[in-house]
């Protein structure tokens, strides 16, 4: 097994004046190529700092961050990178706004056309094209996030607690969405969350964080793929499982 991504003994410490605060302490994890690793913990653990470090967006105080070969100082191409937060551009319409990487990319206009159109299709958003952010509700807003993180083509993804700010049902619609997308494509994926139901809906693997970004539990998931939300939840496996992820988040107080 070849880890694409890995940390180090990272520690992040924030100053501020002549406070500083430590989010992450000499955290260590390798992500394999081709995985889906869900990172579920509570708020405040460290989850969006180690997220920002893997995206090479933030430098760890200490310990480094790898991506295939190479030490990570900097954002690279061949990780996308979804944040909490809304990012898209409010004067860009929806294709416009997924065309952004190809754009930057230097792809030429036809292509980028073909390609968003692609993409704004799977994602669930034809007819939408020509919509500003301000005019899409907040679920085509994130669709649209995602298909701009795939325009680019990124071997790798991480994903922080994007569907979080949605209501039950479009989350677990927009879930699915990502499982189908995601599948058969070789990427890796690491998603963020602080719902247990969620990351064992998504991942292979589940790392549950503790304060500090300390690792609880690592856990595989063996749950056959393709899943259902519904189905899981009677699923013996799954029950068991959300008790141990739950135990886990628990035992650190
Ligand atoms: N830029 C910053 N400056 C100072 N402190 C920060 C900064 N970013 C994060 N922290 C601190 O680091 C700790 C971890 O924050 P982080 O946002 O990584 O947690 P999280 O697990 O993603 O939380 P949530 O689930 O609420 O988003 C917190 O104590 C936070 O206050």
């Amino acid at each position: 097994m070849t880890a694409v991504l890995t940390a180090d003994a990272v520690t992040k410490q924030f100053a501020k004046g002549d406070a500083a605060t430590v989010a992450l302490r000499e955290f260590s994890v390798g992500i394999e190529e081709g995985s889906f690793v869900t990172v579920l913990g509570r708020s405040g653990c460290g989850k969006s700092t180690l997220l920002n470090m893997l995206a090479g967006l933030t430098t760890p105080t200490t310990g480094e961050v790898r991506y295939r070969d190479r030490r990570l100082d900097g954002p690279d191409t061949d990780i996308g990178y979804l944040t909490q937060h809304d990012t898209l551009m409010p004067w860009r319409d929806v294709r416009r706004n997924v065309e952004m990487p190809l754009e930057i990319a230097g792809v030429p206009a036809k292509e980028r056309a073909r390609v968003a159109a692609d993409l704004i299709g799977r994602v669930g958003l034809s007819g939408f094209e020509a919509h500003y952010p301000r005019e899409l509700s907040g679920g085509m807003r994130r669709r649209t996030s995602l298909a701009r993180m795939l325009a680019a083509e990124p071997e790798t993804l991480l994903m922080d607690e994007p569907f979080g700010a949605l209501d039950a049902q479009l989350r677990t619609e927009l879930q699915a969405e990502l499982l189908r997308l995601w599948q058969g494509t070789g990427q890796t994926v690491v998603f963020v969350t602080h719902d247990i139901e969620e990351a064992l809906l998504l991942g292979d693997r589940v790392v549950v964080l503790g304060k500090l970004g300390r690792v609880l539990l690592d856990r595989e998931i063996a749950l056959k793929r393709p899943r259902d939300a519904d189905d899981l939840r009677v699923d013996p496996e799954f029950v068991a499982l959300h008790r141990e992820l739950s135990a886990a988040l628990k035992e650190d107080r």
